[in-house]
């Protein structure tokens, strides 16, 4: 295509959303018009099963729940009155609390303000977190935030000792969903145990998100928590940062909730019109199903040009792989579905890995999203009438066009600022993307059975060590690792045990490997 015919191309497609200043360009994505009309009839279907979600309707089949992240940010949509009452209630109670521990009215036992905060979850328990507190959390926050995002001890460890003496003013959340998930728990018994090293009661300075009646809400009331904010079974991890799960690290990071509650709500608006061309939403799904011909063929590498961006990829990744990675379509045929997603930022990452995108195996397609305002205030110049945000610029236009000319797609998305209105629309841009490209390929966007296999398979290896444990102890003589296998009752399993004993071993857990280490079969093993 010429230059003047890409340029009717761009004016042809360009959504622009006037309220947010928010534009998608699709126009680099190579489908045609038989393209968009072989998939109305896909779309028709999408449109109304949103439309059904959106009333209620138990659209998580197999965990019969209703999805209602959309109520959240218009709670007049919620199916009864009640649910609108709660949803209207938490945000009131999230902004209160938020407001006490700005004021000093909570505070911790021996001081008058908390400083920090240490945030435990994972998955979406903590993505949304991470990305909306490096998007939006204000250069000198009211309280600065930490994660425990993992059971790593050295993670752990890390944290705890860059807040150090401000631990006596360091509020923890604890946030969880079900309230069961290892992480953080192990997070929270950690952080527990190194307030009580310094003599603090911890339940002063620990919050609670979670849903009513969970291993966690019951912990944190037994306990006498500072609060326990709830969390809905009708909105999942991966769409909750706009839940108490997202608010109120935010709220009491100084951000706007309400601003980003607001840029959901005009996003939610615009993406359920009924049509293509005019639904950003539907575009990006049309692209998505285009791009990887509806089976994921292809990736979907998220660009920012912007460094506060900088985890959007991460967040995308959980909302789209752990959405549409199914195995199953609801009709029980085995489709492997799913759209690889990955990505960092720009410009930078074009002195990493764009050489492959611009020239190697062409099995993605990119979406670049710029950000018009370089920064607040007047630019200093680079050189003479150019400035830094010219060159970020000039670089996001050069590799869009770059990977054009080398037949590789890409989308555009722009928006006017990152602030808690747009970052509030992207979120939710997103979330309805893949909605509607769940039903454009027939899966449950809502679970993730595939999540359970792991954890089932975790579970049974920490089993695994009680037992070699039990029987080193009751041998008290050297064994091989098949001697030991075997004496468990778990011949099978004798590599996992190799693993279980050499990981006890380099820690110092009591556990001696002797003999040549590159030889597994051969070691001896021995409690020291
Ligand atoms: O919030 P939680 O219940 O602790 O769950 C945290 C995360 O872990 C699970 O394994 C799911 O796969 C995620 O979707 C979820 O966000």
């Amino acid at each position: 295509m010429d230059a003047k015919a890409l340029w009717q191309r761009y004016q042809e497609w360009l959504y622009y959303h006037e309220g947010l200043g928010l534009y998608l360009d699709i126009s680099r994505m190579r489908f045609d018009n038989a393209f968009v009309e072989s998939l109305q009839s896909k779309f028709d279907k999408a449109f109304a099963d949103m439309d059904a979600l959106e009333k209620g309707a138990i659209a998580n089949p197999d965990e019969n729940r209703m999805v209602g992240h959309y109520w959240l940010r218009n709670p007049d949509l919620a199916p009864s009155p009640e649910l609108k009452q709660e949803i209207v209630q938490t945000l009131e109670q999230i902004e209160a609390f938020a407001d006490q521990v700005h004021t000093g009215a909570v505070h911790p036992p021996k001081e008058s303000r908390f400083t920090d905060i240490i945030s435990i979850g994972i998955g979406g328990s903590a993505l949304g977190p991470q990305f909306v507190a490096e998007a939006l959390a204000p250069d000198f926050p009211p309280l600065n935030i930490h994660f425990i995002d993992n059971t790593d001890p050295a993670g752990i460890d890390r944290v705890l000792s860059s807040i150090g003496d401000k631990l006596a003013t360091t509020l923890v959340l604890v946030i969880s969903k079900s309230g069961g998930t290892p992480e953080p728990r192990n997070g929270m018994i950690e952080v527990k145990k190194a307030y009580a090293a310094k003599n603090l009661d911890f339940a002063k300075y620990a919050v609670a998100i979670t849903s009513t009646d969970s291993n966690l809400d019951k912990v944190a009331q037994s306990e006498g928590w500072l609060t326990t904010v709830p969390m809905y079974d009708w909105v999942g991890g991966r769409t909750s940062e706009m839940s108490s799960v997202g608010l109120l690290p935010a709220a009491l990071q100084g951000i706007d909730i309400r601003a980003m509650l607001d840029g959901a709500k005009e996003m939610d608006d615009a993406t359920r019109v009924a049509n293509i061309k005019n639904n950003p939403a539907a575009l990006l799904a049309l692209s998505w199903y285009f791009s990887g011909n509806g089976k994921g063929e292809k990736d979907m590498v998220v660009l920012p040009y912007k460094d506060s961006l900088l985890l959007f990829s991460r967040y995308l990744q959980q909302l789209v792989m752990e959405s549409l990675g199914k195995e199953q379509d609801l009709d029980g045929k085995t489709v492997y579905q799913g759209i690889a997603v990955y990505g960092n930022k720009g410009s930078t990452d074009q002195h990493a890995y764009v050489q492959q995108l611009r020239e190697g195996v062409p099995n993605f397609f990119a979406t670049l999203i710029e950000v018009l305002e370089d920064r607040q205030g007047a630019s200093p110049e680079i050189d003479p009438g150019v400035t830094s945000g010219d060159y970020l610029s000039g670089f996001l236009l050069g590799t869009r066009q770059a990977l054009y000319e080398n037949n590789r797609d890409s989308i555009t998305v722009t928006i006017p600022q990152v602030n808690a209105r747009t970052v509030g629309a992207l979120i939710a841009l997103y979330e309805r993307a893949v909605g509607f490209y769940a039903s454009l390929v027939n899966i449950n966007a809502y679970h993730q059975p595939g999540v359970e296999a792991g954890k089932k398979a975790a579970a049974a290896i920490l089993d695994l060590q009680q037992k070699v444990i039990k029987v080193l102890q009751t041998e008290k003589k050297a064994l091989s690792i098949s001697e030991i296998a075997d004496k468990a009752g778990a011949a099978e399993q004798v590599e996992a045990i190799y693993k279980i004993l050499r990981h006890l071993h380099a820690n110092n857990r009591g556990v001696v490997l002797t003999g040549d280490l590159s030889k597994p079969g051969n070691l001896t093993v021995s409690l020291d």
